[in-house]
């Protein structure tokens, strides 16, 4: 009995010691969701508070959870444009809108551990896209490189429509063996072409488009350290590692938003036929004239119509990241160093104070004066982000969605197949959750 004596008491010590650590542990998160709740938040000057209910451990989840049950209770989203309903974000993004419509359009919520500080403030928005503090998000340098690599898309046409042509001599063979017309699941299709396109720009047989400052010095202090040794060192594989890294980057940030954003447009041209009709009209003159090439694809206006009203209902992208890497002010709201802010792109892009009653709507007229003259701030349109995070391969990816659609329009009419199922899906980008189905024959 004596002899267990020692080896209770350890036991009981540890028992003891397991409990404070707990004790120790609960305290420690209760201490860091109040400093979250009380400390660590935007202040507004003149506003006392903008955040939706915050759980302990898991924050908000709960609270978006019950809120999409509740909406997948509801009922369905009607079909009303064109027989396809645009008001996916209601469905996907239901827990954003409820908390805009109650607390404004700055408000916090939280996902676990991670803050997020949501501003859909047309004004707020402006002054963020237009800061160019080293304090807010990725310095601008790095999206400078990266727009050296990428270019304008110009000079790349050829090879765009090099890759589009065995897509569309793929689709011509299938039409002609179904006799004339065929059910195509294209979404799959574009995106083997874009990420051909890409790939072949990136990995190409000219390989890298790198500005040429950027292109001497990598390369220079490679071979520095080639000739300084056989063998490969740190600063060496650093070297190469950032190379395949903006590589890797541009590939998957590029390659599924292009082919995104054309079977986007695809559909709504398939419900809208008489505008399918319209720009088939345009593109085909365009083609009377000779070789596809950059110039012609600026002359091609109805076409940017469908781009920019497809980019403003279907923005691949939802949502623009910034993180304050220091405490920034900002028309009176005090944003602290570490805040994750996020611009909710698919909310900006249907304020009807900013585009009308019909912003839910397929009205490609709006943007017949361009993009200023389709919204009250031009701010509030940004499919490709803003300000010196703005995406990098924009123009390469405005100059690939126009070749594509500029050949499919002229060499096929496309309807809706009946087993096309209009059923937008978030996987990190906004797609169709149930593939794209077209019944399309040769023009
Ligand atoms: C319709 C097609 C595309 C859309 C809608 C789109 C949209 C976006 C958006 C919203 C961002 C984030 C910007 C921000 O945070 O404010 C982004 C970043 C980026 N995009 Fe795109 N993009 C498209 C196509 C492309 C293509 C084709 C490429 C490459 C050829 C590309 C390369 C990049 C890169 C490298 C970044 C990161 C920029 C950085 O972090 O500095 N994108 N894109």
């Amino acid at each position: 009995m004596a002899a267990d004596e020692p080896a209770a008491s350890a036991a009981s010590m540890a028992m003891a010691k397991m409990a404070s650590t707990l004790i120790l542990g609960m305290l420690g998160l209760v201490l860091m969701h109040a400093c979250r709740v009380f400390v660590w938040r935007p202040r507004s000057r003149g506003t006392s508070s903008f955040s939706s209910p915050s759980h302990l451990l898991l924050g908000n989840i709960p609270d978006i959870e019950r809120i999409q049950a509740d909406v997948a209770r509801r009922a369905r989203e009607s079909r009303e444009d064109g027989g396809l309903s645009h008001a996916w974000p209601s469905r996907l993004f239901a827990h954003l809108q409820e908390w805009r419509a109650q607390y404004g359009p700055i408000f916090i919520y939280s996902s676990g551990h991670i803050q997020f500080l949501s501003i859909s403030d047309v004004e707020l928005v402006k002054e963020l896209s237009v800061c160019t503090l080293l304090g807010l998000g990725k310095p601008s340098y790095l999206s400078k490189d990266r727009g050296a690599l990428l270019g304008q898309g110009i000079g790349m046409v050829s090879l765009m429509v090099n890759s589009a042509n065995s897509l569309m001599g793929s689709w011509e063979s299938q039409i002609e063996s179904g006799g004339g017309t065929a059910e195509i699941r294209i979404d799959d299709d574009l995106r083997g072409l874009s990420a051909d396109i890409i790939s072949r720009a990136c990995f190409g047989s000219k390989i890298w488009k790198l500005d040429k400052q950027i292109r001497l010095t990598i390369l220079e202090v490679v071979k520095e350290r080639l000739q300084a040794s056989h063998e490969k060192d740190l600063l060496q594989v650093i070297l190469e590692a950032i190379i395949m890294d903006n590589c890797k980057n541009i590939y998957f940030a590029g390659y599924e938003t292009a082919a995104i954003t054309v079977s986007w447009c695809l559909v709504l041209l398939a419900a809208h036929p008489h505008w399918q009709a319209r720009v088939r009209a345009v593109v085909l003159e365009i083609f009377g004239c000779g070789v596809l090439d950059s110039n012609k694809l600026q002359g091609v206006k109805t076409l940017t119509m469908v781009i920019h009203e497809t980019l403003r209902l279907y923005t691949p992208a939802v949502f623009s990241m910034r993180e304050a890497f220091e405490d920034i002010e900002f028309k009176g709201l005090l944003i602290p160093q570490g805040s994750n802010i996020q611009i909710p792109i698919h909310i900006l892009h249907r304020l009807p104070e900013i585009w009308g009653t019909d912003a839910g709507k397929f009205q490609l007229e709006r943007f017949a004066q361009g993009i200023s003259g389709a919204c009250k701030s031009a701010h509030a349109y940004m499919p490709f982000g803003s300000g010196p995070r703005i995406c990098a391969g924009q123009h390469f990816a405005l100059a690939e969605l126009k070749v594509i659609l500029l050949l499919i329009l002229a060499k096929f009419s496309f309807s809706l197949s009946p087993s096309y199922h209009h059923s937008p899906a978030f996987r990190l980008v906004v797609e169709p959750g149930d593939g794209v189905i077209l019944h399309v024959r040769k023009v």
